[in-house]
């Protein structure tokens, strides 16, 4: 049985398609700017097509707090209500899409904040899932764990060369939520999504082209912006209500199990983050991100010697 709340989303969705007149659309037509959500997440919307360029914008790696997911639970709210014609996310990092979660809101964390931010993090995975407009993400860094939950959640990925993507929780120790698995089986097949999920797996760009878990590569941003755009053009053409009932209705399982046990969720997540065995792998891993970083001018200066010094052979 379809729960009150998706029926009302369904609704909504019809309501939106069909009763709300052009004046709607009008409105996003005259407002062709960067609007902004506390800087976290900036909105521009293209004129022409009524595109919508979503970037989360949290330096230095758009790691997903409470701010950055409440800016963004309400961009998507934005985005239904204007009768969005379609949106592309991306990120303005030059290395990273997401980092995924925030490992201070898990790790040592403030009870009562933690429920908002993983709340949040609910409302943004049910509203992007299940959005009636249709996604793209322009994938133009490095997307982990939480940033490959957001890229799956569209409906096509174009990614740059030489990163990665992939559901790498095992690795840190820790269990990937039902509906990030959910998402992940709707987006590869079966058998490899249980691999990836229990390796906790990242895949290089060419590998996820591969595996089905990206749709295409681009050269860089502006090529991923413009192969996004193509994608989302092929629905001019086909009637909004009918494509967005399809796409929610492929998908509705998936969200009726989250929007009927969000609570039992967010108590399965509050007994993970208890267990000392998993604060004490966030303690290691927060410590390892810290180093690898600190590290990075003398790595870099290493591979800047190393180079120099097989010129210099190469010429001898
Ligand atoms: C318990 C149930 C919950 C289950 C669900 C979990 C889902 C998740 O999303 S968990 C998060 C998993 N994320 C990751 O494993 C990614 C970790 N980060 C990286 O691998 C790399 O940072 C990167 C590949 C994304 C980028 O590498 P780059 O070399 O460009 O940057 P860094 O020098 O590593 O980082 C810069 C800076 O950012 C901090 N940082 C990185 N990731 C996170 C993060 N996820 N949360 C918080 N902070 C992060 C890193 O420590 C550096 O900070 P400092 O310069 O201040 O040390």
């Amino acid at each position: 049985m379809l729960s009150s709340k998706f029926i009302h989303a369904f609704t909504r969705q019809i309501y939106h398609t069909n009763l709300i007149t052009s004046a709607t659309f009008n409105v996003i037509k005259k407002h062709n700017s960067t609007h902004t959500k506390n800087d976290l997440v900036l909105v521009d919307v293209n004129d022409k097509t009524g595109f919508s360029i979503v970037t989360l914008n949290r330096p230095p790696v758009n790691s997903l707090n409470l701010e950055l997911l409440s800016a963004f639970s309400s961009v998507l709210d934005d985005l239904h209500k204007n009768n969005s014609r379609g949106m592309i996310l991306t990120s303005s990092s030059s290395t990273v899409f997401s980092a995924g979660l925030d490992i201070n809101e898990l790790y040592k964390p403030d009870m009562d904040r933690v429920r908002k931010f993983w709340t949040s993090l609910q409302d943004c995975w049910i509203k992007l899932y299940g959005s009636s407009f249709p996604t793209a993400a322009a994938i133009n860094g490095h997307a982990p764990a939480g940033g490959c939950l957001f890229a799956m959640c569209c409906e096509y990925r174009v990614m740059l060369p030489k990163y990665t993507i992939g559901l790498n929780e095992t690795q840190l120790g820790i269990v990937a939520p039902t509906w990030f698995m959910a998402t992940m089986k709707n987006t590869i097949p079966l058998r490899q999504a249980e691999l990836a999920l229990t390796l906790g797996k990242m895949f290089k760009t060419d590998d996820a082209l591969k595996l089905g878990l990206i749709d295409e590569i681009a050269e860089n941003k502006e090529d991923a912006i413009h192969k996004c755009e193509i994608f989302l053009k092929k629905y001019q053409k086909i009637p909004q209500t009918a494509r967005a009932l399809t796409k929610q209705s492929y998908r509705k399982n998936d969200i009726m199990e989250l929007e009927n046990n969000r609570e039992a969720d967010l108590q399965l997540f509050f007994l993970a983050i208890s267990d000392p065995r998993v604060q004490s792998s966030l303690g290691k891993y927060v410590a390892f991100l810290k180093l690898k970083s600190r590290m990075k001018p003398i790595l870099e200066a290493v591979k800047f010697l190393k180079g120099i010094f097989k010129s210099k052979k190469k010429k001898n």
